[in-house]
């Protein structure tokens, strides 16, 4: 085991360029721990299960398509219940927070997380903090149980209540030492995992048996690593109501135009899903995807043309979107609690422009209705696919703390459980690739135009390519020495080949 600069971050090496980033574990800095074998050995609903303890060796990779002569390249720790844990149910005092923005299921993974300690282990002390990381040391906590969450995951939001800001390291550890707290569930987007690997290190540094571990948050879908983000699925299905709508109202009328404003902060991924789901949207916008109104191959142009072929269309548009030109008129920047940039209202600074841009015109009236289904969308409970992967999450990341690992985010990877550590889920944002197949299939379903000229769409690959070398560059000034592996750069290898 060797330590890569990330604190949370555990790498080891094998054969073939085997990469494993490994989370830590309670034993790394508490010696002698007793383990005791899993309870769910004496579980009758699970006894039919031929192999249900995972082999201890198991990992997923992080990249499944791979050359022949390719390293095996990096991988992550299969999730799931171990032969023995290292705590005893009557000594588990467990507590789940919810982080940040609302997101549809996170009633139902407050739940599954109850409802796994209480009926998989036998722990029976479960404590909701209030209000997110503020409520650690400023609120009173709710006691959970399988009875108080029995229903909570048909409703929206959270039970448990969020915030943004208020993440302060010593008060939040020293509520959790006071109050004899064991395990921390932690449910949270990019900034919720961020103030989670701090509250590991700072138990780590005060040597407590407590293990942190998180659950990825973001309506957005813009945590890296993972397939998906849970709630992304019924936001999905949530936007085609309000593009159906947009739609309606657009068709009846002369030179209807119907604008929706998707979530997506920094990543346009609900707005590009829901526009391809739908196939009713004549161009949509991410923030990832520059864009400008006027002149040739400008979006007014664009609006214009569609409108006299078509009678009708149907904008879809991530609030994150063209952020850079509505700065220009309005260029104050302001920030939440938690410092993330307030974005201005792009889909009314849309629609204003097109509606100026067409009262110019004499000969062309237009009617145009904007929609803002956003805080509609974000607070609906998770549809059935949501609840299963909710629930799935929720009990891998119990199995993961019973067995003592620690700051480590339990996540999906290429439809496998898995545990990441903390440093990976954040370094870098998850982002809708516009030179990548699916942005294509975008803008060949709307056939809107790309707002690209050649020169532009060669930058945008010369800065993926960057990004891509990057991330394997990270991985390739990972030692392999001592394996059978003979390069030591990974990108030579994919050079080689
Ligand atoms: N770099 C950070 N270090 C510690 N705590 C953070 C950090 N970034 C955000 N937080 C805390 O995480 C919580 C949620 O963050 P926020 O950005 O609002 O939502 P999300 O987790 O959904 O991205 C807030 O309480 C905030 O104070
Ligand atoms: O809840 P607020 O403070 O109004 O913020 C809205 C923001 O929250 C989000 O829904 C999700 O953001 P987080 O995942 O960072 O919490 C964004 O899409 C949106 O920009
Ligand atoms: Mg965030």
């Amino acid at each position: 085991m060797e330590d890569h600069g990330h604190p949370s971050t555990k790498i080891e090496t094998g054969d073939f360029g085997y990469i494993l980033e490994d989370i830590p574990h309670l034993s790394d800095y508490i010696p002698n721990l007793k383990t005791y074998p899993n309870p769910m050995r004496f579980n009758p609903a699970y006894s039919v299960v031929k192999q249900y303890f995972i082999d201890c060796d198991d990992t997923v990779p992080e990249k499944v398509v791979v050359q022949k002569n390719g390293p095996r390249g990096t991988h992550f720790r299969r999730a799931g219940p171990r032969q023995n844990v290292y705590f005893k149910p009557d000594e588990v005092h467990a507590c789940v927070v919810t982080c940040g923005g609302l997101c549809p299921g996170l009633n139902t993974v407050i739940r599954e997380i109850v409802c796994a300690l209480y009926h998989m282990y036998g722990v029976s002390r479960v404590l909701g903090i209030d209000g997110g990381y503020r409520g650690f040391y400023s609120k009173n906590t709710i006691t959970l149980t399988p009875k108080f969450v029995n229903d909570i995951h048909k409703r929206g939001g959270t039970v448990l209540g969020s915030s943004r800001g208020g993440h302060d390291k010593l008060k939040i550890v020293d509520s959790i030492q006071d109050r004899g707290i064991n395990q921390v569930y932690i449910i949270g987007g990019d900034g919720t995992q961020k103030g989670a690997a701090v509250i590991y290190e700072e138990i780590k540094r005060r040597g407590i048996k407590a293990v942190v571990a998180g659950i990825p948050k973001t309506i957005d879908n813009d945590i890296a690593v993972i397939d998906r983000s849970f709630g992304f699925d019924t936001a999905v299905e949530e936007a085609q109501r309000a593009i159906n709508a947009a739609h309606v109202e657009a068709e009846s009328a002369e030179n209807g135009i119907g604008v929706v404003k998707l979530m997506g902060r920094y990543s346009g991924f609900i707005a590009m899903y829901a526009t391809l789901a739908s196939r009713d949207v004549d161009l949509c916008l991410i923030p990832e995807s520059p864009f400008y109104l006027e002149g040739r191959g400008g979006l007014l142009e664009y609006v214009e043309r569609r409108l006299k072929e078509n009678g009708h269309m149907v904008i879809v548009v991530a609030e994150g979107a063209g952020q850079e030109l509505v700065a220009q008129s309005n260029s104050s920047i302001a920030k939440d609690a938690s410092g993330n940039k307030l974005l201005k209202d792009v889909g009314m600074w849309l629609s204003d422009n097109i509606k100026a841009h067409f009262a110019k015109k004499k000969h062309m009236h237009i009617t145009l209705k904007y929609i803002d289904p956003t805080y509609m969308i974000r607070a609906v409970p998770s549809n059935a696919s949501d609840n299963i992967y909710c629930t799935l999450l929720a009990q891998s990341c119990v199995h993961g703390v019973m067995a003592g690992f620690t700051g480590f985010t339990s996540g999906l990877v290429h439809g496998r459980h898995t545990y990441i550590p903390f440093s990976r889920i954040v370094d870098h944002p998850n982002k809708v690739v516009i030179t990548d197949r699916m942005w294509a299939r975008v803008l060949s379903s709307t056939n809107q135009p790309s707002f690209l000229g050649p020169k532009e769409v060669l930058e945008f690959q010369k800065v993926e390519e960057q990004r891509i070398q990057l991330l394997e560059g990270e991985n390739s000034s990972i030692s392999t020495s001592g394996t059978n592996f003979e390069c030591t750069s990974l990108l030579r290898c994919f050079s080689c080949s």
